[in-house]
């Protein structure tokens, strides 16, 4: 019969939406890169994405240029939201944000169509502070983290429908974060089909800038 010691020791990589390429990286990045799972409840994935539905429609997903970060989108920076959304974001400020944090006034929205995908990068150090916290609608995907300087370096994080990631310090400034496309989209050995996915994007301002002084970020931060 196996102990619990035993137990421990087999379970001890980390939680199975959090994959990486050692134990040091996993550790090191144990509090600044943070898959929730499930943060949402069904009735509050279903309100969120009812509000956003109808002013995502109004526009055309993009494919753009060659060099863009992101492909097969569209996308929203919304600032007014009825009752029960601005409860939930309530949740997600108190879950990945510190009471110093400021937060940029408006709630980056993306819409992602099956085959489109987000190449690696950094957001903007100009516009956007230590922390982004994501919540994830409709489909599956995975997250993968690459440190900048060292590529062997990196972790994969899955982001199931209704779960909230949270990216903060080193995991946001030393690390790029992509979303795979389709054909790609592995976390493991396991195949994570991915379908269209809305997602909902809080960021802190970077420090010293106050929340009048922040100009107009770029859509994609
Ligand atoms: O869709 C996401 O969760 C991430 C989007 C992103 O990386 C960005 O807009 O900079
Ligand atoms: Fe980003
Ligand atoms: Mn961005």
């Amino acid at each position: 019969m196996a102990g619990t010691g035993l137990l421990a020791l087999r379970t001890l990589p980390g939680p199975s939406w959090v994959r990486g390429s050692g134990p040091s990286v996993l550790n090191r990045l144990r509090d600044a890169a943070v898959v929730q799972p499930g943060f949402l409840s069904t009735a509050e994935e279903e309100t969120l994405s009812r509000e956003l539905e109808p002013e995502l429609r109004r526009r055309r997903y993009e494919y753009d240029h060659w060099d863009a970060a992101i492909h097969g989108f569209r996308e929203t920076e919304k600032s007014r939201w009825s009752e029960a959304s601005r409860a939930i974001l309530q949740r997600v400020r108190a879950a990945a944000f510190g009471p110093g944090q400021t937060l940029l006034s408006s709630v980056h929205v993306l819409d992602l169509e099956a085959r489109g995908y987000i190449k690696p990068h950094v957001d903007s150090i100009k516009f956007c502070g230590a922390t982004i916290a994501g919540l994830s609608l409709l489909s599956p995907s995975v997250m993968r983290l690459v440190h900048t300087q060292e590529p062997g370096e990196w972790l994969e994080l899955l982001l199931e429908p209704g779960s909230l990631y949270i990216l903060r310090g080193s995991a946001r400034y030393d690390f790029s974060h992509e979303i795979l496309r389709d054909e790609e989209s592995f976390f493991g050995e396991r195949r994570i089909p991915r379908g269209r996915r809305i997602s909902v994007i809080c960021r802190s301002l970077p420090e010293g800038m106050g929340p009048g002084e922040s100009g107009q970020p770029p859509a994609a931060c």
